[in-house]
């Protein structure tokens, strides 16, 4: 089932086009990356999605009863106000019931490890605590479909790594859509990939298909030292390249890695290693936005 549906979204800003007839789907429970360098216009098209930036043209349809968190890239608190007062203030803004706010609004703060900081002025929070409380404040609600602007892009590695936990346990009971341009949390959290470049989304699809339509899958053989990469070459004269003390072998038009194995087997002379390597999202996303 579909959770959102954005069709031909375009953002014209003056004579630019932030954004340029962008379509896609969410579907129910799943985790969408959107992935673009620095002004591709994910924010815009995140704006939009929340409802708080009119598209130009075209549309966005989302079921109203699911309800919305959204993470702005620069989330704004009062600084004067405790976790637990802001949290209980964002939750009522999203129409939770004001005698079950504080409650909600406590869990929330658990779950996102500010339990102890609860009544603490966010004005003394560090960068990674207010990324956590913005979350909070996504999240109190308990949404069905929560949009995140760069969730994780402004922390250091572990405060990286905390987050993304915190994201991968909505997974699956939430539909989430984030944007991020650190390539490998998008491969770590993603049922699809959008990658947008100068407005426009230039590949979408899963993981999988994604990489299945761009990676280029090789086989690499490692061996104790290049002389018996070399010797192997000269018995075994298939299109390579060598590297090192590694050969590389193309996944189409090579042998195949039965093939490999069964040669290997009846001379192992100095292989260490037989691996299939495909592309990592980063190579295809620089393959892709590359090309154009
Ligand atoms: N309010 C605005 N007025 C004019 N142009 C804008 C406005 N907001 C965005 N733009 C332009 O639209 C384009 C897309 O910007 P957007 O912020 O959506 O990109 P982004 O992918 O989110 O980038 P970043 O990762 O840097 O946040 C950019 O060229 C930007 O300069």
């Amino acid at each position: 089932m579909n959770m959102l549906e954005a069709r031909r979204l375009t953002k014209r800003y003056g004579g630019e086009l932030a954004v340029d007839q962008v379509s896609f789907t969410l579907e129910e429970g799943t985790a969408t990356a959107l992935i673009g360098p620095n002004g591709a216009g994910k924010t815009t098209t995140l704006s939009m999605l929340a409802g708080l930036l009119k598209p130009t043209e075209g549309s966005v349809e989302w079921d109203a009863h699911s309800g919305i968190g959204f993470l702005p890239q620069h989330p704004q608190f009062f600084p004067w106000l405790t976790a637990i007062e802001f949290t209980e203030m964002a939750a009522k803004i999203s129409g939770v019931e004001a005698k079950l706010a504080r409650k909600q609004s406590e869990r929330t703060l658990e779950f996102v490890g500010l339990g102890q900081a609860m009544n603490k002025k966010t004005g003394t929070f560090s960068g990674g605590m207010k990324q956590r409380l913005g979350l909070a404040q996504a999240i109190v609600h308990q949404p069905k479909l929560l949009l995140l602007d760069e969730p994780v892009s402004a922390l250091d590695p572990t405060g990286r790594r905390e987050v993304m936990d915190l994201l991968k346990s909505l997974q699956g009971q939430t539909t989430i859509l984030y944007s991020t341009h650190i390539l490998n949390d998008a491969e770590e959290m993603t049922d699809q990939v959008l990658f947008m470049q100068r407005g426009k989304l230039v590949e979408q699809g899963s993981l999988a298909e994604v990489k299945k339509r761009h990676a280029n899958p090789q086989i690499r053989i490692g061996f104790d030292n290049s002389e018996h990469a070399a010797r192997f070459l000269q018995s075994n004269p298939w299109q390579a390249e060598v590297k090192g003390a590694s050969i590389w072998l193309p996944a189409s038009g090579g042998p195949s890695m039965e093939e490999v194995l069964r040669v290997i087997a009846s001379d192992p002379a100095g292989v260490n290693a037989v691996e299939r390597q495909s592309a990592t999202l980063e190579e295809i996303f620089l393959k892709v936005v590359g090309a154009r």
